[in-house]
């Protein structure tokens, strides 16, 4: 199908309006901090119940996301992206007009509910369009709109600065505003999707899906290399995610003298670096040809970064830069090489079964990591407090470059084998 030039546009055409799709969809996903501290003067709510409206999100996944993977094998990308971004919308709705707590944690629910099976079908999408050629460009692009869009949710305060001069509302009206126009680019996806459909149906791959119905049985046969995959997956975004979105700013504002601001400013420079980077890494991948080395560099980054954060005095530029290329690299081809270790059928399941585990593991880490410090009572009195999780944080970055090496030993000598020996 993408053999053709006017496939390739198509194929093009797809990427860019998945990506966009996905820019409002991250933006919704980060919109709760920024509200978090006017949600607490002018509505009362606790940390217990900000906490909440986030963790609610992660909760129902750890179960749904399978189910959602499987649908998007069996309903096709088109259409899931279509429906869950419809239910991401109702939750970005709700979650801003909700009168009381409860319904606007009934709104990050249905949110959380739609997103994740929403990421799926969009990276499910772009390998539809475009197979083997530049695959990991493709979605290294959508990835990295997405960045854009964390990232724009974090500067809204100075974008939108009258929205919230107004009060907590109004920025969370605009969060849904844009989950409204991921709605509407989805529309226009599912739209120039339904003739590309009909040929993927003609070529079997549809129907393969309908007629062979949910996955359970298949997940077993996945190859050895998935599971490495599925390991570096769980335990680099645990690290990746429970550091740098929980306690990345507190730490450095403890252990390392840095102010506020600036630590919040050293965060954000990883989501601006990886939104350049991934799709120049995908772009890399794609021209050597190789991606279970490269995976297994962007894993050996992570604890590294921690070792010299948690062991040195120098500069946090250089572990900043260390967790950027790694933030960048790790995602940009992690999910081009799990398109090539399954059918494109069992695609969706199988990225469905990798989020699972992930958000157990990323919730899992979040309360252990917050643990260990409240044990130790980490703090800037105490910066020698937070040595248990950076230990934890630095056991678990190790373990996923030990999968990553065990991946790249199965996998990874000639990464192409992979795709011609699928599970
Ligand atoms: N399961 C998602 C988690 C996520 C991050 N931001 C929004 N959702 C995931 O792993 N997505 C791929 C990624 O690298 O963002």
């Amino acid at each position: 199908m993408t053999d053709n030039n006017s496939g390739r546009a198509t194929a093009w055409l797809v990427c860019l309006l998945v990506a966009a799709a996905l820019y409002g969809n991250y933006y919704v996903y980060d919109s709760v901090g920024p509200v978090a501290d006017l949600l607490q003067q002018q509505r009362g709510f606790s940390d217990t119940q900000i906490g909440m409206l986030n963790a609610i999100y992660n909760l129902p996944n750890i179960v749904l996301i399978l189910v959602g993977g499987v649908l998007v094998d069996r309903f096709g990308a088109a259409r899931m992206t279509l429906w869950t971004a419809a239910l991401c919308l109702a939750g970005a709705l709700l979650t801003a007009f909700g009168p009381d707590f409860a319904s606007m944690a009934a709104g990050r629910l249905l949110f959380g509910i739609g997103a994740e099976t929403f990421s799926i079908a969009t990276v499910v999408a772009v390998a539809d369009y475009f197979g083997k050629r530049d695959l990991a460009f493709a979605i290294g692009v959508t990835l990295s709109v997405g960045r854009l869009g964390s990232f724009s949710a974090d500067m809204s305060p100075t974008w939108f600065a009258s929205s919230y001069a107004a009060g907590w509302q109004p920025p969370l009206m605009i969060a849904a505003a844009f989950a409204a126009s991921s709605f509407a680019v989805a529309l226009v996806y599912w739209w120039i999707d339904r003739a590309p459909a009909r040929e993927r149906a003609a070529q079997g791959i549809v129907a393969a899906k309908a007629n062979e119905g949910f996955a359970w049985r298949d997940m077993l046969h996945f190859g050895k290399a998935y599971w490495y995959l599925l390991g570096l997956c769980v335990l680099w975004y645990s690290v990746m995610m429970a550091f740098r979105s929980t306690f990345s700013i507190k730490y450095f504002q403890h252990a390392h003298g840095l102010d506020l601001a600036t630590a919040g400013e050293m965060n954000s420079y990883v989501f601006l670096a990886a939104v350049f980077a991934t799709p120049a890494f995908g772009w890399l991948c794609d021209r050597v040809g190789r991606y279970a080395p490269f995976l297994a560099f962007g894993a050996l980054l992570l604890p590294i970064a921690m070792a010299v954060m948690a062991l040195t005095q120098w500069s946090l530029w250089w572990s900043t830069l260390l967790i950027g290329v790694s933030f960048s690299l790790v995602p940009a081809v992690m999910w081009p090489l799990c398109s090539k270790l399954v059918r494109p059928n069992r695609f969706g399941t199988a990225i469905g079964l990798m989020w699972v585990v992930q958000n157990a593991g990323i919730g899992g880490a979040n309360m252990l990591a917050g643990w260990l410090n409240s044990r130790a009572g980490a703090s800037a009195q105490n910066p020698a407090g937070y040595d248990s999780m950076m230990l934890f944080f630095g056991i678990c970055s190790v373990l996923g470059v030990v999968c990553a090496l065990l991946l790249w030993l199965t996998a990874g000598r000639r990464d192409q084998e992979a795709a011609t020996h699928k599970a």
